[in-house]
């Protein structure tokens, strides 16, 4: 086997650990791990996303967001690059959710390229995901705020991967989200 194939089952590996107790939002607990392999995936799969650091960051890029994993662990782990990635995509928690929100939007536009890929990926996945249902006390309204500020969130981001974007521009249209 390749070394990169290797690679990639040991950071699956290693964020299912650190996933193992979480639930996504839906009324089936779906595994929050799905999540994250799904991002990766839809950049392999759909983006032809071949960087290996770039998937290896999806798959750990709500670790250090969600769970009691730090940075200096992923560097330690994966080295600079995974972390640094990680570190961009990486909200800070600690701020009240409105700034957070706020925040992803003003600084989209100065992520590096390989950190706008696996945001446009997570973004893709989370407004499928609303599509596909809606999370355990979410209003319609809220559902539709959600596409309305991911809209903000990944005009900073174009240029990226157009098929990822196209993909994600159909949705918009389909929800009549202004472009
Ligand atoms: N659509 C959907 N999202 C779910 C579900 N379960 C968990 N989530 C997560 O919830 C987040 C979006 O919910 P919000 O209420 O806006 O954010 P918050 O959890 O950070 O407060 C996403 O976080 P994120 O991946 O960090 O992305 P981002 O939205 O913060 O950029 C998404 O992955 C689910 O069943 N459906
Ligand atoms: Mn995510």
């Amino acid at each position: 086997m390749n070394s990169e194939a290797v690679l990639l089952l040991e950071t699956v590996h290693f964020a299912a650990e650190k996933h193992r107790n979480q639930r996504r939002k839906d009324t089936e607990q779906t595994p929050y791990i799905n999540h994250p392999i799904g991002v990766a995936r839809i950049l392999s799969h759909e983006g032809g996303v071949m960087d290996v650091e770039v998937l290896q960051a999806a798959l750990l890029h709500d670790t250090v967001e969600d769970t009691d994993t730090s940075i200096a662990e992923i560097q330690a782990t994966f080295g600079p690059v995974v972390a640094r990635i990680v570190q961009e995509v990486t909200d800070d928690k600690s701020l009240p959710k409105q700034e957070r929100k706020r925040q992803q939007v003003e600084h989209a536009p100065h992520c590096s390229p390989q950190a706008k890929l696996v945001k446009l990926a997570d973004k893709l996945y989370n407004l499928r995901d609303l599509n596909r249902c809606t999370p355990v006390g979410w209003t319609a309204e809220r559902v539709q705020e959600y596409f309305l500020w991911a809209c903000e969130v990944v005009k900073g981001l174009r240029g990226t991967n157009s098929v990822l974007e196209e993909k994600l521009d159909e949705l918009f249209k389909q929800r009549g989200v202004q472009l």
